[in-house]
């Protein structure tokens, strides 16, 4: 179920509060100063509106971009890109449409595929009624992209034709390099496009073994899915070799990002040499993100989005992260060896980190101290604090086997069997929390995550208090564990504070009677969990307006949440003023009772 669906329900609720007067919203007090008016209870819908659309409309314009950044050599790798001008956390360093981006095949019907919008409210997309794959928000989205469609509609009939009924539409590698070819040939080969696409880092003179079978199987679907039949027809495509052909599909794979939707869900593939030079660290200065820089549907989405989440002085090298960043270094290290093919030495790679959150576990005495994780084959590392010892290794290391083997295993069924997915990582997150993990230690960090998407996604309509409280208390031990890890404003930490917050807001569907007797217990009742909603939801906003841009107003999430907090605002005020009533009209009831 969704939060929109849950919020509605909270909405119902409001109607029949007990408020007399109009309150007056707080929130204001406590957003951050760039913020403008917040819609609220009093003044147009409109009006605030269009205050919003004017905020968040300013994103960077095109001679600061170009002003922001340089890119020249860098002692991490190759070229790099850096600062020209000093940057706050929170500052959007660079903003572009990507020169091309793909809807994985799940979200092609959801998502527009020229602007990456959902539909607007009350409206649908329309598909293409030639190839019947790509649908569009506008006739405005469809015609500008037509001027590539044109031939990748042509691909994706003829693909269809010729392909078994499991795999119809071409991956979204294929359907990218497709679109990077059609470029090529729409725009010219002697053209800046073209150019600026042919000059990315390509690892064909450095490939590994592992990469020839993909590469291999990814050139011969590439040439099926062309409609090409010899060599001579790949040269408008500025194809003379093979090698030029294991250039292409390097370039892409080295330099592609993953497409995510403005709460941070990977809904395809993007590319663009304005953001291909940011080399990678795993404790980076700055972000790649997507947030929706207007509230309006835009032909110029989606924008992605370079935003610094630290200070990031004039001169120095600006760096993102390529791989989740809550990871153990091995498991880092892996996936950059695969897919990127380099061995990092960041700090955090080329250091010994003790006290590493990732592997964090608790001591065995529990004494408050921390240990890192045991590895099997070693001694076991003792507790920081008090060094002891942990009498149970045989135990520890199949709880570690075991979570990751079962996160797997739950993470394949997630969609298939969301209720025996939901148990699995019930059970998991048991067996670790026995072993002595703490929340941001890995697995236990991402099987926590997983279990909280499956809980928020089966509460129904009508949500029981128990379900609805477990989501929250998951929610809130993903919260910590990620803190523990990510640096402040990290847009990760940011829309995860958002869902609890929303969670914590939802209408309680069937709250104590004695409200005091749920002071101690997490989450709490009544007005004290309508308190901890709004602090957490300000908490968020807070971050947001850092992860995703302080000018694009937290993203599109940091604008809902702006809503979100109003109306708790005005709840909450409806709590004081009820109170308030209901103590003056005992008073009223009982005229002497003072006097006794
Ligand atoms: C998206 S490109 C970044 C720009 C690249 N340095 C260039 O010169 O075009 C990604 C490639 O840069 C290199 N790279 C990026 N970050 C690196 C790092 N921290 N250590 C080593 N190589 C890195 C790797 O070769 C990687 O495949």
């Amino acid at each position: 179920m969704s939060f929109a669906n849950l919020r509605s329900s909270r909405k119902a609720k409001e109607a029949r509060s007990f408020v007399k007067d109009a309150v007056t919203s707080k929130a204001d007090e406590n957003l951050p100063e760039q913020s403008v008016v917040i819609a609220g209870h009093c003044g147009t819908e409109q009006a605030d509106l269009a205050d919003t659309s004017m905020a968040t409309s300013s994103h960077v314009s095109e001679p600061a971009r170009i002003a922001a950044l340089q890119v020249r050599e860098s002692s991490i790798a190759g070229r790099g890109t850096f600062a020209k001008a000093a940057h706050k956390p929170g500052s959007v360093i660079n903003a572009v449409k990507p020169y091309i981006s793909v809807l994985s095949t799940p979200y092609l019907s959801t998502f527009c595929t020229n602007c990456s919008s959902p539909p607007k409210q009350d409206a649908k997309l329309k598909r293409c009624t030639r190839c019947r794959v790509v649908w569009y928000c506008s006739d405005q989205c469809q015609t500008l992209d037509w001027d590539i469609h044109k031939y990748e509609c042509k691909a994706l009939q003829r693909w269809a034709e010729s392909a078994p009924d499991d795999a119809k539409i071409p991956s979204d590698a294929l359907r990218s390099l497709g679109r990077i070819l059609w470029g090529f040939k729409q725009h010219g080969l002697d053209r800046e496009w073209t150019k600026s696409m042919t000059q990315l880092q390509s690892h064909r003179t450095s490939l590994p073994p592992s990469a020839f079978e993909p590469y291999t199987h990814l050139a011969h679907s590439l040439i099926r899915y062309l409609g090409v039949e010899s060599p001579l027809e790949l040269e408008p495509y500025g194809v003379k070799s093979t090698g030029d052909l294991v250039d292409v599909i390097s370039r892409f794979t080295t330099n592609a990002f993953t497409l995510t939707s403005y709460t941070l869900n990977p809904i395809g593939v993007a590319v663009s040499p304005d953001a291909a030079f940011v080399n990678h660290s795993c404790d980076p200065n700055a972000v790649i993100v997507f947030p929706r820089v207007s509230d309006k549907q835009s032909t110029e989405e989606p924008q992605m989005s370079l935003v610094a989440i630290k200070k990031i002085p004039s001169g120095e090298e600006v760096t993102i992260s390529y791989v989740d960043t809550t990871l153990p270094r091995e498991l880092r290290q892996e996936e950059l060896k695969e897919t990127y093919n380099f061995e990092c030495k960041c700090t955090l790679c080329s250091t010994v980190q003790y006290d590493d959150p990732r592997t964090a576990m608790y001591c065995p005495k529990r004494c408050g101290g921390l240990r890192p994780a045991p590895i099997n084959g070693s001694t076991p590392p003792p507790c920081m604090k008090c060094k002891a010892v942990t009498g149970n290794l045989e135990g520890e290391l199949d709880a570690f086997n075991v979570g990751q083997e079962l996160l797997a295993k739950a993470a394949t069924i997630q969609q298939s069997d969301p209720q025996r997915a939901k148990r699995l990582a019930s059970n998991v997150i048991d067996v670790m929390t026995r072993a002595g993990l703490t929340p941001s230690c890995h697995p236990l960090l991402a099987v926590t995550r997983l279990h909280q998407e499956l809980l928020v996604a089966s509460l129904s309509e009508s949500p029981t208090q128990e379900t609805l409280d477990e989501a929250i208390r998951t929610s809130a031990k993903y919260v910590a564990g990620l803190s523990a890890i990510l640096p402040t404003g990290h847009p990760v930490r940011g829309v995860a504070l958002a869902e609890l917050g929303k969670l914590l807001a939802v209408d309680e569907p069937a709250p104590p009677t004695d409200p005091s007797a749920s002071l101690d217990r997490f989450p709490p009742s009544g007005s004290a969990r309508l308190r901890l909603a709004r602090e957490t939801l300000v908490r968020a906003r807070g971050e947001l307006m850092i992860g995703f841009g302080t000018n694009h107003g937290g993203g599109l999430v940091g604008r809902e949440l702006r809503e979100a907090i109003v109306r708790l605002e005005n709840e909450l005020g409806a709590w004081t003023q009820g109170v308030q009533n209901a103590l003056e009209d005992a008073k009223a009831a009982r005229p002497n009772a003072h006097r006794i």
